[in-house]
């Protein structure tokens, strides 16, 4: 994500790339290890260092939800915005962000998927979470992503939990092998696949009476996230303290 995310931010005409950090590409020109011309910054692993010599405005995560959040604490310190795209950070991680964002009156975008159509996806099943008395989430990815469930998942189950008043919880069934029902979270049933060929999907199924309903999308390129995250990066400077989620970004 961050060689994809960058290249992107390198071909925005408004946005200025003045650093970039990585553990193995270290003194590698950001331009060409995209494919594009010599941008004249070279690739470092020290992000605080890149932040001092560099000082700029916003800073982009893509690396693991521990590293993020130190990463992100750097940052604000240092008055940059962060745009955060890892997942896997928890809410009292996020809280714990937006108080120190709110300290220093700097804004931050936490955003578990960045493609608008996963975006909407979440908002309409939200909307359905009204009227079906029951649903699961199903998340598919490939084999290289760390945690689960997707970050997306956890999102899309804190927005539906947010519009019902009565539990989803699938009802109690003999599990004849651990885990055969998938994992619970905010009361939904969700189940997370590892694949070769996934890059990013997610269902979600509502049940009722006599009628499913299937509320599917599916990331076939990972330019998907190009256009939410360059959005964010315009955003963020207009903020103060943490917004989380894209949809909070958008006129939904
Ligand atoms: N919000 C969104 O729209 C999207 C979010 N994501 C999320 O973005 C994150 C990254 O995904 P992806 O690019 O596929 O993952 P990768 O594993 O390809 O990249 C993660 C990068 O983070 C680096 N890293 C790992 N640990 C540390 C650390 N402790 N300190 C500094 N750097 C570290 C890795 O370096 P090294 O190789 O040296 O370990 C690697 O370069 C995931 O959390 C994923 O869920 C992904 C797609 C879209
Ligand atoms: O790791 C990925 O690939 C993705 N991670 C995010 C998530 O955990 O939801 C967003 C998207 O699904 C791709």
């Amino acid at each position: 994500m961050g060689r994809e995310m960058t290249k992107g931010l390198l071909q925005a005409g408004d946005i200025e790339v003045v650093g970039a950090v990585d553990r193995v590409a270290v003194g590698t020109d950001i331009g060409t290890l995209n494919g594009l011309q010599p941008h004249g910054v070279p690739i470092n692993d020290d992000l605080a260092a890149v932040i001092k010599t560099t000082r700029p405005q916003v800073m982009v995560d893509f690396t693991v939800a521990a590293a993020a959040l130190a990463n992100a604490r750097l940052a604000v310190e240092q008055g940059v915005s962060p745009v955060i795209g890892t997942t896997g950070i928890s809410l009292e991680q996020l809280d714990e962000l937006h108080q120190l964002c709110e300290a220093r009156q700097v804004g931050a975008v936490v955003a578990p998927n960045f493609s608008l159509g996963a975006v909407l996806m979440m908002h309409f099943a939200r909307q359905a979470a009204r009227y079906f008395p029951r649903a699961e989430i199903i998340e598919m990815h490939h084999e290289q992503k760390i945690d689960a469930p997707s970050g997306t998942a956890l999102k899309t189950a804190e927005l539906m939990a947010e519009e019902i008043e009565t539990a989803l919880a699938p009802p109690a069934a003999e599990e004849k092998v651990a885990g055969a029902r998938g994992a619970t979270y905010r009361g939904l049933a969700v189940h997370s696949i590892r694949l070769p060929g996934a890059v990013a999907h997610q269902e979600v199924i509502f049940g009722g009476q006599g009628q499913l309903l299937t509320i599917r999308h599916d990331t076939i390129s990972r330019e998907a996230f190009l256009p939410g995250l360059l959005l964010a990066v315009r955003r963020v400077l207009h903020l103060k303290g943490v917004v989380y989620g894209l949809e909070n970004l958008l006129e939904l």
